[in-house]
């Protein structure tokens, strides 16, 4: 693990989690795409899944790229992994993956619905390539799913 990692002098090991453009109007945004679940869903999922884990949630969204990367670049003293969902950004920030390969802790790229059998352009995502893992098409289940594994990691690496 890097030198931004739990070794920083955190208690808990830090999983920032970030969320892109339109995921705060999840619930009423598409449902048939994107379910019922709302962003406060998607965070109480989060923390209850890391409490008993050990780990600690920075859970965030914004509209704003700019606002992202300067998340991103804090994270690498801040946090010792990222959960982002791209949304919007996914397919076209190359300035969200460039503050990405900055970061030394395991990054997961967390879609809820499944990319792969939706429009074409959703396909290219600029983020997987800085991703160590990627998750898509689970629901908001699919957060619980990478908190889980990100926090097994962080445990191996400690
Ligand atoms: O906003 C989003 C949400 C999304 O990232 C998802 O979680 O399924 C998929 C993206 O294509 C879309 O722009």
């Amino acid at each position: 693990m890097s030198d931004s990692a739990t070794m920083a002098g955190r208690a808990r090991p830090v999983v920032l989690v970030i969320n892109g453009p339109n995921l705060n109007m999840l619930g009423t945004r598409q449902p048939e795409v994107y379910g019922h679940d709302t962003l406060d869903d998607v965070e109480r999922l989060c923390r209850e899944t890391a409490a008993p884990l050990g780990v600690e949630i920075d859970f965030r969204q914004s509209n704003s790229e700019s606002e992202i990367i300067g998340w991103i670049q804090s994270a690498r003293t801040g946090a010792d992994a990222i959960l982002i969902n791209p949304a919007g950004f996914t397919s076209t920030s190359i300035a969200i993956l460039d503050a990405l390969l900055t970061f030394e802790g395991p990054i997961f790229e967390c879609h809820i619905s499944p990319l792969f059998r939706r429009e074409e352009f959703r396909h290219l995502s600029y983020v997987s390539k800085a991703a160590t893992a990627k998750i898509e098409g689970f629901g908001i289940s699919g957060y619980g799913f990478a908190v889980a594994r990100i926090a097994q990691l962080l445990k191996q690496a400690a």
